[in-house]
């Protein structure tokens, strides 16, 4: 899976106009779409939930990658399968019990990954890596679209690139946060095969450049 994915963060594009938005991404290059489903208790910050989903997805046929910032995800897994997510990603800060959580979100028939908080290890995932399909290396603080990136995200995206090498299994890396044409090379080289990307796509003059622009740094 050495394959370069870009997954534009509808975080920040224009939610009057959602439709054109997702229509847009429907004719750029990106795979996946990025759903950032924030409770305003796990992150300072209310995004949207389940209506806004089924409405993407009633406009595309991309992998919804759908990215839970939200205390005890646990109580509405099925809800955001139902509305059309293929990949549910929880936070491992936010899930007392990941394994189950991860069983639960595989039971739906959905993809499972884990994102990790800047101030978390890589290390943690180490008993439950060989039982996801993404890990998601936040490169922000959750919580808003726009902020610096932060660089030791680079590090461990490398760390958890060898983790998952030794597991022999294909696993998701995904960097989301900040990132844009400067960082998106060395995150490439450090083992990411997953890139979100909010504010640098929908704020560029042609966001589906942009989306290229980034899927040719892999070439
Ligand atoms: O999960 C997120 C924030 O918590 C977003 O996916 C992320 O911030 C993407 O936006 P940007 O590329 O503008 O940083
Ligand atoms: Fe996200």
């Amino acid at each position: 899976m050495d394959k370069l994915i870009i997954a534009p963060s509808v975080l920040a594009a224009d939610f009057a106009n959602l439709q054109k938005e997702t229509m847009m991404l429907n004719a750029s290059k990106a795979e996946w779409i990025h759903i950032d489903v924030m409770d305003g208790v796990f992150v300072p910050n209310i995004s949207f939930g389940f209506p806004v989903l089924q409405a993407i997805k009633k406009h595309t046929s991309k992998f919804l990658d759908v990215h839970l910032m939200i205390e005890k995800p646990e109580r509405f897994l099925k809800q955001f399968a139902d509305s059309g997510a293929n990949m549910i990603t929880v936070h491992l800060e936010a899930c007392p019990h990941i394994h189950r959580t991860i069983q639960e979100i595989k039971d739906l028939g959905c993809l499972a990954g884990i994102a990790i908080n800047p101030g978390t290890p890589v290390s943690l995932l180490k008993d439950v890596i060989n039982d996801i399909d993404l890990v998601l290396i936040m490169s922000v603080n959750p919580g808003f679209g726009g902020q610096k990136f932060i660089s030791h995200a680079v590090n461990k995206v490398r760390e958890a690139k060898s983790m998952i090498q030794l597991t022999g299994r294909s696993i998701y890396l995904e960097v989301d946060g900040g990132v844009a044409l400067n960082n998106a090379e060395s995150l490439i080289e450090a083992g990411a095969n997953v890139l979100v990307a909010g504010s640098f796509v929908f704020s560029s003059a042609n966001p589906q450049e942009t989306i290229s622009q980034l899927l040719h740094l892999a070439d």
